[in-house]
């Protein structure tokens, strides 16, 4: 497929250029007036319209897209899209006043979605995670990390993740699993939490890794979930199976998450709503991304974080959505894109590396996804025409996606 006549071609990283540090991100190189070649699934070359080599230009396959971006597909590294329920009923105890704690006390929140979850079957769940992924595919994903984490007994957790590897399988994306079963301490092992623990690293971890089931594990270390103390036994249990920490981490509270994940050389630390100077001082020498959830905040009214002390402190910045059904019923990056510049302060184009190339960086496929590169997997999308980059984020709760494409093809929502 050729693509010609591109108003800008946004992204163009050298191919070994797996992340972007702080003070980089604000460069996002754009080839104006472009054309792009893709052969196979591969992006095989691309140039400037006034010098199509001939045997280029006469090529039969062409797509004249005047006027409109071509940028690499949104990479989200943090999701929960398996789930058996909305919970819109919560929405209405939000909209009284009720913190996202309170919810969870009164029987709402994670557990109330683990209940749902372990009466649904690993059929329906597949049904529903995968109208959800197809959705997120036609507003520009093209990669995505899918976490555990609403199943919480052994029979479930693994339902969760066979649902996620089924996914992968059908779907034409890259596609991570999480495990994530310390999410939240289930009713009958409030009062006696290392039961849970033990439950997790003798019962669950050896038949997930038997199965490989799992990329990654995740821990919700915060007050009223996982202490520090907890989340460094689970941790170092993952470690034993090769699983590389991605940890939601100081969502409600400062609460020592960050220290224990970048001790245990987490990809990422996620949330990060609640930072202070000790925050980034721990991460500072580390290869930890910071991955924020701007649209979790927004939902949830809790504060914004702090890209830009982030970004000052030479970190790499990632956007994801944290799409679930409790704090974020919404798996749309343009949007996140959009608050990342709105709410974060965020430039467009810190933004926009923050959402493609280090968003393939926290799922550790930054070498093959995340960037338009000679070599790299053809999965981009055109916009629609615009009269600049900015207009992406600038034009909020809009798509301006026009077309998809996935591994050099045209995706129409098939699966
Ligand atoms: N914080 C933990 N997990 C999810 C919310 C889960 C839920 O409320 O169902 C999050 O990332 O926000
Ligand atoms: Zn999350």
């Amino acid at each position: 497929m050729l693509i010609t006549n591109i108003k800008g071609l946004v992204g163009l990283h050298p191919k070994e250029k797996s992340v972007i540090r702080g003070n980089e991100m604000h460069h996002l190189p754009v080839l104006e007036n472009a054309w792009l070649l893709i052969e196979d699934d591969l992006i095989k070359d691309f140039g400037e319209m006034n010098s199509i080599p001939p045997q280029i230009s006469s090529l039969p396959s062409q797509l004249s897209v005047k006027g409109k971006y071509v940028f690499p597909s949104w990479c989200d590294s943090h999701t929960h899209i398996v789930f058996a329920a909305s919970r819109e009923e919560e929405f209405a105890m939000k909209i009284q006043g009720k913190t996202y704690e309170e919810i969870a006390a009164a029987g709402g929140g994670i557990l109330n979605s683990a209940n749902k979850l372990q009466h649904t079957t690993e059929d329906e769940l597949f049904e529903s995670a995968s109208a959800r992924l197809k959705k997120m595919i036609l507003q520009g994903t093209g990669a995505v990390e899918i976490k555990s984490g609403y199943g919480l007994t052994v029979e479930s957790e693994l339902k969760m993740l066979k649902v996620i590897s089924r996914l992968k399988a059908s779907f034409p994306i890259p596609i991570k699993a999480t495990f994530l079963a310390a999410h939240a301490y289930p009713k009958e092992f409030q009062n006696n939490h290392q039961a849970y623990l033990d439950l997790i690293i003798n019962e669950m971890l050896p038949q997930i890794a038997a199965e490989n089931l799992a990329d990654y594990i995740d821990v919700f270390c915060e007050k009223g979930f996982f202490s520090v103390e907890e989340t460094d036994q689970i941790l170092k249990a993952g470690a034993k199976y090769g699983l590389k920490p991605k940890i939601h981490a100081n969502q409600l509270s400062v609460s020592g998450a960050v220290e224990v994940a970048v001790k245990n050389n987490a990809v990422s630390v996620d949330h990060l709503e609640e930072t202070n100077a000790d925050t980034i001082e721990n991460l500072r020498n580390s290869e930890t991304i910071v991955t924020l959830l701007p649209s979790c905040s927004f939902y949830l009214g809790i504060p914004f974080a702090n890209a830009k002390g982030f970004l000052a402190a030479d970190l790499p910045v990632a956007l994801a959505t944290d799409f679930n059904p409790g704090s974020t019923p919404s798996g749309n990056m343009n949007f996140v894109v959009s608050l990342g510049c709105i709410k974060l302060k965020m430039q467009p184009e810190q933004a926009i590396n923050a959402a493609t190339l280090n968003g393939a960086a926290a799922m550790e496929i930054s070498n093959n996804y995340g960037s338009i590169a000679i070599g790299k997997r053809a999965n981009l999308f055109i916009t629609q025409p615009m009269p600049s980059i900015a207009y992406l984020p600038y034009s909020f709760g809009e798509t301006q996606i026009e077309t998809v494409i996935l591994n050099g093809e045209i995706y129409n929502g098939q699966p």
